[in-house]
């Protein structure tokens, strides 16, 4: 009989493209497995899973506001109403197993499997735990991290160090520079700067570069700006007006632009920093301040203790995040070290990994 799973989380694409990688790696290694995924109403996941071949219900879930507390009155209500479409939902596909990765749907959805039995895995791709997986980790199967060091939020026996799951496309690096300057029309003879504000894009990397644009120009170098919808309409009317700037709100095929980049501006979500690993492109860091627990902060600290990259902070964005870049392509011997050192941290076959000790399991 063919397994039945379901993967459950989304709300960023932190969450999204690493689930995706399981779901990829699952398929490969048992294609009779049948994979649902579910999802949030209106976030990401319910038009990403589908472009990637898989079919997703979304629940009416919201997370927890802490900008606004009013604005969570209707969270409970929204819960229960949540459980009731899980219940469903179990009711008519009866998977075998379910995987967590984090984000608004995870929590109703892995609880409800451990109060019917069914074995739960979780991906926690932070170096610091979220509060609903630590809760979850309590009563799931197996637990798969990205770093050592999570025994304090989980049962340490429960715990598979697996790092995060790179989506083939870009694990496999098998791009040219040439092609991927290509594919943003961009020529070959100038250094490349990659700007990655995270899936949601960063405003204060945004303003940085609005207000600095001309100078990293000015030193020869050219622009692929990822900006997510903050500032999107800015940045697309400078592209315009200069050639050596490609910009745009979400870049689907990331594989290129890791291949086009010679240099990396980024926040430090957990996957951006474990893709940035496996391109081995230098990278100057801005963490988001704001995750919980700064735990953007955290992720960028593990490499640049390595000296694999260097660290601005947001509240210095604006002031001299485009000077570090700047300072960064004048140094080759620097950046040439970075590559070295984040070749020696990346990781390409979590996804395999987490799959294979699943299916183990089940
Ligand atoms: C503000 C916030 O709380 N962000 C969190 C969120 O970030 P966010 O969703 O930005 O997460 P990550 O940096 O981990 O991953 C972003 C993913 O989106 C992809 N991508 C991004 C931009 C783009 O244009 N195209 C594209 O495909 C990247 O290749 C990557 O796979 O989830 C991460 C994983 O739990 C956390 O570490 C971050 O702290």
């Amino acid at each position: 009989m063919s397994k039945k799973m379901i993967i459950a989380g989304g709300g960023t694409g932190g969450h999204i493209f690493p689930a995706i990688a399981i779901a990829h790696a699952l398929q490969e290694k048992d294609p009779s497995i049948r994979i649902l995924f579910v999802g949030a109403k209106g976030k990401m996941e319910m038009e990403k899973v589908p472009q990637a071949g898989y079919k997703i219900e979304g629940l009416d879930i919201a997370g927890f506001n802490r900008s606004s507390l009013i604005k969570n009155i209707s969270l409970p209500v929204k819960l229960i109403k949540s459980f009731i479409q899980v219940k469903k939902i179990f009711k008519s596909f009866r998977p075998d197993a379910v995987i967590g990765v984090g984000g608004y749907s995870t929590f109703p959805v892995l609880r409800y499997a451990q109060s019917k039995g069914i074995p739960t895995f979780i991906h926690e791709s932070n170096s610091f735990a979220g509060k609903a997986n630590i809760l979850l980790g309590k009563k799931a199967t197996t637990i798969f991290t990205a770093t050592d060091g999570m025994e304090k939020f989980f049962p340490a026996a429960k715990i598979i160090i697996t790092g995060n799951p790179v989506r083939q496309a870009i694990a496999s690096m098998n791009i040219s520079r040439k092609a991927g300057l290509d594919f943003f029309s961009l020529p070959e003879n100038k250094l490349t700067v990659l700007v990655i504000g995270g899936s949601l894009g960063a405003k204060s990397i945004n303003e940085a570069i609005l207000a600095h644009y001309k100078e990293l120009l000015g030193a020869g170098l050219q622009l692929i700006w990822q900006t997510g919808k903050t500032l999107a309409k800015e940045a697309a009317e400078i592209a315009v007006e200069h050639r050596d700037i490609w910009a745009a709100p979400f870049i689907t095929e990331m594989q290129y632009a890791y291949a086009a980049a010679d240099i990396i501006m980024a926040r430090a979500g957990a996957m951006t920093v474990a893709e940035i690993t496996v391109a081995k492109k230098p990278v100057v860091f801005v963490p988001y301040p704001f995750a919980a627990e700064d735990h953007q902060t955290m992720n960028a600290l593990q490499l640049v203790n390595k000296g694999a990259a260097w660290l601005v902070k947001d509240s210095d964005a604006k002031e001299s995040a485009v000077a570090k870049i700047i300072e960064l392509a004048k140094d080759a011997a620097t950046r040439n070290y970075m590559a070295e050192v984040l070749g020696t941290l990346s990781i390409t076959n979590a996804d395999e990994r987490i799959a294979g000790e699943i299916l183990k399991r089940i």
